[in-house]
């Protein structure tokens, strides 16, 4: 690319190839939800398990009750009484009739429920006023699933549905990969934390908790460390403590050409992470490699909120659902109408924050507030990027752009 810069695209694929998914092992159901199942999970037994009643009512023999009418009711003794969870008897004579509670199991002899409405509800006998259809209000083992059934194939991203029918079928746990652990570290001795005294050159690192949010909204657990100053060894000291528990580690600012630039100073040397220029705007600086015996992913990304933002939706995002397994890794685009002109700089992909919406002409995005990194105001303002590409300096309105929608599950 020009200015020796390399390709969103490029950078991208050189992350990708370098992340393995984690491995998978067993998790209790709840918290795999919103996790990509790692198996096809087969239904161990049937649902129902056993045939069982859909009303309250009565449990009959079809034949016994077919001649039934308001006007020419039929009688039959009750000889028992069946509960779910509480099913004594199982079994019964012909002609004779036993009250069953929804849920509980049909006992062998009845094939047909009446439901208490069709009858006087009798005690000793009932007295039944309508002819139910043969094996109504029964429901029959392995009527919803089969033993054997695939439930849920590999790569389904677990949501409640799934979780609850696999409790049904007596799973407690489910075979998926583990949220990533992401260790978000802002550096720069300006910053300090939110909540406390601001002295008159210094701001609130705004960041690591909007990067920690982004890392949770992904499916991480997110650890905010906070604040680094630029002291090369405060660095790798907080990097050494911290890698025991990530899985990927993401830190924000120095990693441009000023002269206190701690996160390239510190890791530069290592050899294993690289710097370079990103053919984007914003996000131009970034770095990423490998750290330690475990080759845990670092991300770092600039110090500018609004690129430190985008740089994680292109690049960390995808890698978080690549750990994950979860496909695909990369927000998609979808196709909208600008509102307004938009210019770009050339030879750099140019993300411009925007306001998605629909109108009667169809999809639209509007562009939101300047083009300066440093603008985190008109950042949450936005719910989407419009995407220019590299060879385009000026895109007019009513032309159909790319727009990446920044809140949409995908
Ligand atoms: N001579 C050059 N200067 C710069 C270049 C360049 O190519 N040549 N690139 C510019 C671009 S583009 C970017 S982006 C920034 C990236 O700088 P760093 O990653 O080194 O980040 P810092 O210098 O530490 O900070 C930049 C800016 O962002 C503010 N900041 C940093 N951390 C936070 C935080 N946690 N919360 C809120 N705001 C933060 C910081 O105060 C600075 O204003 O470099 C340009 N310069
Ligand atoms: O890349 Mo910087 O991110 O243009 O502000």
């Amino acid at each position: 690319m020009a200015d020796g810069l390399t390709s969103v695209d490029d950078h991208l694929a050189r992350i990708l190839a370098a992340i393995e998914p984690l491995p998978a092992y067993p998790q209790p159901l709840m918290e795999a939800l919103g996790l990509p199942v790692a198996e096809d999970v087969v239904a161990p037994i049937n649902l129902p398990s056993f045939d069982n009643s859909a009303m309250d009512g009565y449990a009959v023999r079809h034949e016994d009750v077919v001649s039934a009418s308001a006007e020419s009711p039929v009688h039959l003794p009750v000889v028992g009484e069946i509960g779910a969870g509480k099913a004594k008897l199982v079994a019964m004579s012909p002609g004779t009739a036993v009250k069953i509670m929804t849920g509980a199991p049909v006992p062998a002899g009845a094939d047909t429920v009446v439901p208490y409405e069709w009858t006087d509800r009798g005690v000793a006998q009932v007295r039944i006023e309508r002819a139910p259809s043969y094996a109504q209000h029964v429901r029959p083992a392995g009527d919803d699933v089969q033993v054997g059934d695939v439930l849920v194939s590999e790569g389904t991203v677990l949501g409640p549905r799934h979780l609850g029918l696999l409790a049904a079928v007596g799973r407690a746990s489910v075979l998926s990969r583990p949220r990533p652990r992401v260790v978000v570290i802002s550096t720069g001795s300006e910053l300090r934390e939110p909540g406390t005294q601001l002295g008159h050159d210094s701001i609130y690192d705004g960041n690591s908790f909007l990067l920690a949010a982004a890392a949770r909204k992904a499916g991480a657990i997110a650890y905010r460390v906070g604040i680094v100053p630029d002291e090369p060894r405060a660095f790798l000291d907080a990097l050494d403590d911290q890698l025991v528990r990530a899985d990927l580690v993401v830190t924000s600012g120095g990693v441009s050409q000023g002269d206190f630039d701690v996160v390239k100073e510190a890791l530069a040397p290592l050899g294993s992470v690289w710097f370079g220029g990103v053919a984007m705007q914003p996000g131009k600086p970034q770095g990423f490699g490998l750290l330690g015996d475990d080759r845990t992913p670092i991300f770092t990304l600039p110090g500018n909120p609004v690129s430190s933002y985008i740089s994680f939706e292109m690049f960390v995002l995808p890698a978080i659902r690549k750990l994950m397994a979860r496909t695909p890794y990369a927000r998609p685009t979808v196709t909208a109408r600008l509102t307004h002109d938009l210019r770009s700089p050339d030879g750099r992909r140019q993300f411009a924050r925007a306001e998605y919406s629909v109108d009667k002409a169809g999809p639209a995005v509007t562009p939101v507030g300047g083009h300066g990194s440093h603008l985190m105001g008109d950042l949450a303002q936005s719910d989407a990027l419009v995407v220019v590409p590299e060879g385009v300096a000026q895109v007019a309105a009513g032309e159909q752009v790319q727009v990446l929608r920044l809140d949409e599950e995908f």
